[in-house]
This record gives structure tokens, C-alpha cells and sequence, in this order.
């Protein structure tokens, strides 16, 4: 559904974005995370056609989506930051996406009323609170009945019930009709429910790019306990950390962690467990891998 070849950007002689390369598959919900000033809001202008390439391409559905008027018409797009006309309220907003979007569902926009009860669709969406003109935005955007919809820190400001029915409305969009989610977010607890691919950028370029689940089986945190030290691994897994508390060593390992495990349990250790990784966690050491600066901060 989205297609990013060797994308470059530069502001006034800062290289923003390095050569970005990325595939996200129609049906998908792919994450997209990174440290601050990593360039992922940069990339999300580029494949919303706000900015211009300086050099390689953005393809949506296999079209450059630049300045091309029937390409923005196969998605939505929910930023941060978002705008509304002055005055306007949420049933003036309805009928301005009716005339962008062919697709508009009005039936689906009062079926959905019920799950937005503190809305009045009579009131300037500039007088709700900030977390109602969010919940304005995912009503209006879901009716537009996007092939792709994208998401810059989405349910920043939501409260935790509109978040999950947010999302699961979203959900339900990908399963029945093959939406594609794009989303930015720094919430990776959040990312890791929903999300089924996921993307790390860091300084420029997208670093990894994997299913969440290949990412989750290939970094692992393995508890291992031993008479005398931890066992020596050999040099195909890698060690991203290890710590220990009196006899129980804690180690994050890069490799298949059965083959990892298999390896730590020919030294005979009293225990010897593989405990899953969480997003935040492979997100933290793997910036750690990439020389970001990565404290002590889990153990
Ligand atoms: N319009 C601009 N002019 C100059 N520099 C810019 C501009 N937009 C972004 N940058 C720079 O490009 C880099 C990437 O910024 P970007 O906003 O894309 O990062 P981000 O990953 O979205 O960060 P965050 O997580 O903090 O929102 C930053 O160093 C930023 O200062």
C-alpha cells in the first residue's frame, strides 16, 4: 500500500531524512517509532504529500502521491496537530468530508454517534476540549472509509475507554474491509496491542523493519542461575545486556532464543528461563545497538 524508496530530505543543509526505504502491506497496522528527531513526522509529510522529495519516491497504491488529488482521496489522515475551520461545528465537518471523500459513509457517521455521547455535533469543534476534537477527527476520518489511514501520536489526549474504542472501531475497519493503518507513536505499550509490523527509525533512515512478531522471536530476555557466573555464549548470539541479582543473571540476547537457551542449559544452571520482550524493551536495545543513548534504565 505504501511504498518509500530511498527517500531524501533536507532543511536549509540538515539531512533530515537519509535515503528512507519502506514497505507497508495493504490490511497492515505498522507502527512507526523512533527517538525524537528521528525524522518520523518528516516522513509522515512526505506520504501525506505535504512535502516534496528532494530525491526518491513515495508511492501509495502504486502512484507518486505529490501534489496528485486522487491519491489523497484513499486516505486519512489524523495528525498531532489537528486543524478545523474556525466555527465550524462536527455536522459542518461531516458534510466538508462528504465533499472530499466519494467513499463518505453517512450511515456508518450515525452508527457511530453512540460511541461519541459527549459530542455535540451542534457545538464549534474549536469550543470542545482537545481530547473531543480528537474523538471528532477518528468519527470523521472511519466514515471516510479510507484505504489508508494515518496516524501522528493518535490518542495522545484520549482517555484510556475512548482510546480502546478508537482503536477497536479501528480494528474492526482493517478486518472487515482491509484498511491499512499507518501510526506514529511514542506509546509503545499501546503500538504492541494493535500493531502487526513495526518500523524503528533513528537518525534519518528506517533501521529495522520487521513483523512484530519476527522482531519479538529474534531478541530475548533470558534468566539463567549458576553456581559459578553466568555460561559463555558463544559468538553467534550477541549480548545486548546482562545483569545480575546474587545468583540469577539477566541477559538480553540477540539470536533464536530456544538455540540461546539450549546453549545456557549445557552448563547445567540450576534455572534457565526465556522470558518474551516487550516492544519497549526491543525498542530500547536495539537504539542501544545503534549507539543512541541508552542508560540503565530496565534494570
Ligand atoms: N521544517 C523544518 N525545518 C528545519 N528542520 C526541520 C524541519 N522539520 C524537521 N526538521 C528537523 O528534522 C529532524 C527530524 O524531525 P521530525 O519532526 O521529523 O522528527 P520526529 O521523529 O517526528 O521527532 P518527534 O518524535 O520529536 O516528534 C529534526 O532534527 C528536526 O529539527
Amino acid at each position: 500500500m505504501i511504498q518509500v524508496n530511498h527517500l531524501e530530505k533536507s532543511f536549509e543543509g540538515f539531512h533530515a531524512l537519509k535515503g528512507v526505504d519502506m514497505h507497508v502491506e495493504k490490511g497492515a497496522i505498522y507502527g512507526l517509532v523512533g527517538p525524537n528527531g528521528a525524522g518520523k513526522s518528516t516522513l509522515i509529510r512526505h506520504i501525506t504529500g505535504v512535502y516534496k522529495p528532494d530525491a526518491g519516491e513515495v508511492l501509495i497504491a502504486g502512484e507518486p502521491v505529490y501534489e496528485n488529488k486522487k491519491v489523497k482521496a484513499k486516505f486519512s489522515y489524523i495528525p498531532d496537530e489537528i486543524f478545523y475551520f474556525m466555527q465550524a461545528d462536527t455536522m459542518e465537518m461531516k458534510r466538508f468530508y462528504q465533499g472530499i471523500y466519494p467513499t463518505f459513509d453517512e450511515k456508518l457517521f450515525y452508527r457511530l454517534q453512540e460511541f461519541f455521547p459527549n459530542i455535540d455535533v451542534k457545538r464549534s469543534i474549536r469550543r470542545l476540549s482537545k481530547g473531543m476534537q480528537k474523538q471528532v477527527a477518528f468519527w470523521l476520518a472511519i466514515c471516510a472509509k479510507p484505504e489508508l489511514m494515518i496516524l501522528d501520536e493518535p490518542v495522545d489526549g484520549l482517555d484510556p475507554v475512548m482510546r480502546r474504542q478508537i482503536w477497536s472501531i479501528i480494528m474492526s475497519e482493517v478486518a472487515e474491509n482491509q484498511m491499512t493503518v499507518l501510526v506514529s507513536s511514542h506509546n509503545l505499550r499501546e503500538l504492541e496491542d494493535v500493531c502487526d509490523h513495526v518500523g524503528i527509525m533513528h537518525q534519518g533512515t528506517i533501521m529495522i523493519e520487521r513483523s512484530l512478531s519476527d522482531l519479538q522471536g529474534s531478541v530475548s530476555k533470558i534468566q539463567v542461575a549458576c553456581q559459578n557466573g553466568v555460561p559463555k555464549l558463544s559468538e553467534e548470539f550477541e549480548v545486548l545486556h546482562m545483569s545480575n541479582t546474587g545468583r540469577v543473571y539477566t541477559l538480553i540476547v540477540k539470536g533464536d532464543p530456544e538455540d540461546a537457551k539450549k546453549a545456557l542449559a549445557a552448563a547445567n544452571p540450576a534455572i534457565v528461563d526465556v522470558l518474551p520482550l516487550t516492544l519497549e524493551e526491543i525498542f530500547i536495545y536495539e537504539m542501544g545497538g545503534a549507539d543512541y543513548e541508552v542508560k540503565d534504565i530496565l534494570f
